[in-house]
């Protein structure tokens, strides 16, 4: 039994050794850990604490076991307090959950020291639900807070620098996240509607579904990685209120640590202003510019514009060889109108007129206005001296009609000066002066009229206007009419063909040479329509001395065709016209076209004629001698006929060199198939050349003068029957 005893004593002191041993190891190790452990019964009694938690508490030398914290915030510094019911609270909350909980606790320490710590508090129930006992953990994170708070601090400054700027600003990655937005920007993506601030920039600022693409919408992103440097783009965005605002778009690289663009900044800022602002500006720095140089009355240009102008019209045409003409023109009895009514109704008067010359003139010609009724014009491209006149008839025609004024009918005149470069000067000065004292000299010699400075240029522009308006009227009262001259077969005397010749009988004078109206036709364009009558005339004629019997099949009629006849787009299909209208076969319509006529343009010539050919009609280069004709471009132009020029003719067979030329172009002729046609065969020797010579045709004094159609039918009856 003692036995048993002792040896239950040694059991005993062997279970509390090891128990002690146990607590010992423990304590050791909840004591070797920085971290604060306590263990608390269910009523929130400490049974247990390590060291660092007694030192934090300040409870080394306190008997803390068995107190619950309000009791030890009693026994320890009242800086504690706080802490303790702080932590007595979130021991309740631990308990009420049931599990594991975690929460930071701050304690302040007596020596004024702050420290967090990151508690985890769990707790520990008897079978029957009973509390039995809480595990606190606690660690210090006091250096991490504060770390965290730092950082906290730095982006909240940086946050507060960036919304500080007015203008939108984004950080967005690579991958089109929007990292960080100002508070512009988010103001902004609320207003629009996009709340999510951490959306693709894409669908932040464009509502797309995919970042855009460079064509459609340049890219800051794109551009900033392919350069890594900064760029600067415009952007346009509908507003609200539905303006539509501009934006300018600045992007810069952020970079990593390996020195790859990992983001880019992206500031925006609303140029709408500033670019209205320079609109403004540029449009008023217009508006003076245009002020300094216009008549603010009628709105023209004014002296100063004129005289830059007119040195810019004088250096082009001295520059291509070309002329231009000032036009001075000075209103008739425009004192009258401003002394007999108030000058308001003068100055409407003068705008009236500004209106009416701004109606006659081209864009590049300047009308100008040099200040009380004095107008001035630029024409540029002058291709003769007569044109400025036409001008200046169209000016006075301008001033025929009465200005309706304020219920008024006012009668004005003008008198036009004419000065032309180089001939009248070569200075801005000189133009307008002379131009000037011609002005003068046309209100001396009757007023509503022109003059040129130099007189003689006067008459002969007046004889061109006057003729010119008479060729109207001869076209509208028909004063045309057509001689014939025959051509014939040199050797057999038969008849080849008669050449349609255009005369003008004016009905006060006599018949009036082609060769003085012609070249005016060709320049004012009435060519085209006289041309055209010739053309039908001739054929109706020919039709209807075939149809009698005066003309065979093979006889042909030539016509002749001017260079802006040759140009006219329509020609082809107006010559087809007029042979169904009159019915005359084509192959008996001979066209003679001059060598000059189709050298200036060889390939164009050549299409127009191709196409008369394929209508059957033959063609005859006039006047071959003359010009310059390269030969190979005869042989490829589709002709029939080569006339030779009646001054090599005249001169043969005595003149050595015509006899020549005119041998070569025979031979030529043959040589290329054409058809040889001498002109002004005036003599028997002549005629006796040529047919040694083998040419086969011939037209000209000798046989036949050009007469009228009835003058002409003897011939032609008397040659039928040859
Ligand atoms: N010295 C002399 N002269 C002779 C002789 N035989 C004829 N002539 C003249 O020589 C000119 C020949 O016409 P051209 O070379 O086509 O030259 C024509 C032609 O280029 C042009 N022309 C005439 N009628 C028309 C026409 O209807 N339309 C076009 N576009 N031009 C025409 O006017 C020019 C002159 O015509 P015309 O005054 O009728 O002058 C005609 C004719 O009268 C002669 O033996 N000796």
């Amino acid at each position: 039994m003692q036995n048993h005893d002792s040896e239950h004593e040694r059991e005993r002191q062997r279970v509390e050794r090891e128990l002690r041993e146990s607590e010992q190891r423990l304590r050791v190790l909840i004591n070797s850990t920085p971290d604060i452990i306590c263990f608390k019964d269910g009523a929130g009694r400490w049974l247990e604490a390590n060291e660092a938690d007694l030192e934090l508490f300040a409870l080394t030398e306190v008997d803390y076991r068995g107190k619950t914290d309000s009791e030890l915030a009693d026994d320890t510094h009242p800086s504690y307090r706080q802490s303790f019911l702080a932590c007595e609270a979130t021991d309740e909350a631990a308990w009420e959950a049931g599990q594991l909980s975690r929460a930071e606790e701050v304690i302040e320490r007596p020596d004024g020291v702050v420290k967090v710590y990151d508690v985890i508090k769990v707790p520990v129930f008897e079978p029957d639900g009973q509390r039995k006992g809480l595990v606190v953990l606690g660690r210090d994170i006091t250096e991490r807070k504060c770390f965290e708070e730092a950082l906290q601090q730095e982006r909240r400054f940086l946050q507060n620098v960036i919304d500080g700027i007015d203008d939108p600003i984004l950080v967005i990655s690579t991958e089109y996240q929007v990292l960080r937005m100002n508070r512009v920007a988010r103001e902004i993506t609320e207003r629009s509607g996009s709340i999510n601030h951490c959306a693709a920039c894409y669908k932040l600022a464009a509502d797309r579904q995919r970042p855009c693409n460079q064509e459609e919408r340049p890219c800051p992103l794109h551009i900033v990685q392919e350069t890594r440097q900064p760029c600067k783009i415009i952007r346009h965005y509908l507003a609200q209120d539905g303006s539509l605002r501009q934006y300018e778009v600045a992007a810069s690289p952020l970079f990593d640590e390996h020195g790859e663009v990992c983001a880019i900044i992206e500031v925006s800022r609303d140029i709408s202003e500033h670019l209205a602002l320079l609109d403004e500006l540029r449009e008023r720095e217009l508006s003076y510019a245009h002020l300094a140089q216009h008549d603010p009355l009628t709105g023209l240009p004014n002296r100063l514009l004129f005289a830059d102008r007119l040195s810019q019209a004088i250096h082009t045409a001295h520059r291509h060889g070309r002329k231009c003409a000032v036009l001075f023109i000075d209103l008739d009895r425009f004192k009258q109108i401003n002394d007999s009514f108030d000058h308001s109704y003068g100055d409407q008067v003068l705008t009236a007129v500004a209106e009416r010359l701004r109606e006659l003139f081209r864009e590049d010609d300047t009308i100008a206005r040099m200040g009380g009724d004095e107008f001035t014009v630029i024409l540029n491209h002058i291709e003769h001296d007569q044109d400025a006149a036409l001008v200046a008839t169209k000016i006075l025609d301008l001033f025929k009609p009465p200005f309706e004024v304020l219920d008024h009918s006012v009668f004005l005149g003008a008198s036009v000066g004419i000065s032309l470069y180089p001939e009248h000067g070569a200075t801005v000065d000189d133009l307008v002066r002379n131009a000037d004292t011609a002005m003068y000299r046309a209100k001396d010699s009757g007023r509503n009229t022109f003059q040129y400075y130099s007189r003689d240029l006067t008459a002969r522009a007046v004889e061109r206007v006057q003729l010119e308006s008479s060729l109207h009227r001869a076209l509208e009262c028909g004063e045309f009419l057509l001689h014939y001259q025959p051509q014939l077969d040199l050797e057999r005397g038969t008849l080849r063909g008669l050449e349609a010749l255009v005369r003008w009988q004016p009905p006060e004078s006599g018949l009036i040479s082609p060769v003085t109206f012609i070249p005016l036709a060709e320049e004012s364009g009435l060519i085209i329509p006289m041309g055209t009558w010739v053309l039908s005339e001739a054929c109706r004629q020919m039709k209807a001395w075939f149809d009698r019997g005066l003309v065979t099949a093979e006889a042909l009629i030539s016509v002749n065709l001017s260079p802006k006849q040759f140009d006219q787009p329509d020609l082809v299909a107006l010559i087809d016209r007029i042979l169904s209208a009159t019915g005359l076969a084509p192959s008996q319509l001979e066209l003679e076209i001059t060598e000059s006529t189709v050298m200036r343009s060889v390939a164009q010539a050549g299409s127009v004629l191709h196409q008369l050919r394929e209508l059957g009609v033959k063609v005859a280069i006039d006047d071959f001698g003359t010009g310059y004709s390269s030969l190979i471009h005869l042989k490829r132009l589709p002709l029939t006929t080569l006339k030779i020029d009646k001054t090599f003719v005249s001169d043969i067979p005595h003149d050595a060199n015509d006899t020549a030329i005119t041998r070569a172009v025979i031979a030529m002729a043959k040589s290329l198939s054409l058809e040889a046609l001498a002109e002004g065969v005036e003599t028997q020797a002549q005629c006796d050349f040529l047919i040694r010579e083998g040419c086969p045709h011939g037209q000209g004094y000798l046989f036949s003068r050009p007469q009228n159609a009835r003058e002409i039918e003897p011939f032609l009856r008397d040659r039928s029957r040859t």
